[in-house]
């Protein structure tokens, strides 16, 4: 029987944990006696034949890496029938079968186009928003929330010399999820997360009085990238309480650095799983975390899954907050 060939690639935003997870694919495939090709730059590399052969060596020293080995991008052309006909072409040349791509659901929506098109795809997410719906976890989650609480640790020692307000907006999209975590983690006194409506006066406003009347003098309030605005929060509070007021966005600095143990763990057994499904010739499918457990489903319900937002620990949050 001939070798089966596959290829793995890393699409949309960087994440701390991709670089484990494309080792995984890597040392899985050949292990199982696959040929497995890196693609360069998302599905660009499928577009321009930007692909190289792996080898158990082309992934050593990757795993305590941030950022991604293969490179990344958004890709407008493939976007389209034209390009995902020719990125399914390309693979057809160079005999691949099977691509595990390692991304967002932007990234899944591509994977099932070029599984339509003939090449099976299997999705592993991998985002530090943790907003794919279908997965408790996304690779990259662990270490995006462990670096945003120490920045924001470190802006607590500040506001805590000052007596002041510190507004910190951290990364997540349209996702709450980093906030909540780091906000709890933080013992900030209001969490803002687009899925929860707020009122400023009753939300932020009330809640620093609050603690006022109980002897706090300085104040942390994580705003999650959805909801934004932060340096006009800032100034609302400055002029409504008279509370000096700094506001930070931590922006990139979230997708960078080492990737914790669990992203670590999470991408390797996300890897393995990805090319157990390619080896039965399974296609249309994501890997994803359900109950703490790897498992795997079709990528069209993967798609149509609303994300649930974690409302009993926001609830936890804003009760011992005070
Ligand atoms: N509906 C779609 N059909 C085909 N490809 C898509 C689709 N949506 C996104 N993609 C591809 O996936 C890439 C990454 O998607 P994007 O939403 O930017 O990031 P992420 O995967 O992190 O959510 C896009 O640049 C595009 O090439
Ligand atoms: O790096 P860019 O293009 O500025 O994008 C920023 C966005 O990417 C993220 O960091 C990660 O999102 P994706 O994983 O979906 O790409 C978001 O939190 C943020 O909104
Ligand atoms: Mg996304």
């Amino acid at each position: 029987m001939a070798q089966k060939s596959i290829a793995v690639l890393t699409s949309g935003g960087d994440a701390p944990g991709m670089n484990a997870a494309v080792r995984a694919v890597v040392r899985a495939g050949i292990n199982k006696g696959m040929r497995v090709y890196g693609v360069y730059r998302g599905y660009n590399g499928l577009l321009n034949g930007d692909v190289q052969e792996m080898n158990l060596r082309s992934v050593s020293d990757i795993i305590g890496f941030g950022g991604t080995m293969l490179y990344t991008a958004r890709s407008e052309e493939f976007a389209t029938p034209a390009g995902i006909k020719k990125a399914a072409d390309f693979c057809r040349s160079i005999d691949v079968s099977g691509v595990v791509v390692i991304g967002g659901d932007g990234s899944f929506k591509g994977a099932r186009a070029l599984t339509n098109a003939g090449i099976n795809c299997i999705g592993i997410p991998g985002t530090i928003d943790n907003d794919i719906a279908c997965s408790e976890y996304t690779v990259g989650f662990d270490t995006a929330m462990n670096t945003a609480l120490q920045m924001v640790d470190r802006i607590r020692d500040t506001a805590q010399s000052h007596d002041r307000c510190s507004i910190v907006e951290v990364m997540g999209r349209r996702c709450g999820d980093i906030a909540l975590q780091t906000g709890i983690a933080t013992g900030a006194t209001a969490i803002l997360v687009p899925e929860i409506p707020y009122n400023i006066e009753r939300d932020v406003i009330q809640r620093i009085v609050n603690t006022q009347k109980t002897g706090k003098k300085h104040f942390i309030i994580v705003v999650a990238e959805g909801v934004g605005k932060v340096a006009e929060l800032a100034n609302y509070i400055e002029n409504r309480l008279g509370i000096e007021t700094r506001a930070t966005i931590l922006g990139h600095v979230q997708r960078g650095g080492s990737p914790t143990l669990r992203d670590r763990v999470v991408a390797s057994e996300m890897g393995f799983r990805a090319v157990e499904l390619l080896e039965k010739n399974l296609g249309n499918r994501v890997v994803a975390m359900k109950d703490g457990k790897i498992i795997d489903l079709d990528i069209n319900e993967a798609l149509d899954m609303q994300r649930v937002f974690d409302e009993d620990l926001y609830k936890i949050a804003m009760t011992i907050s005070i």
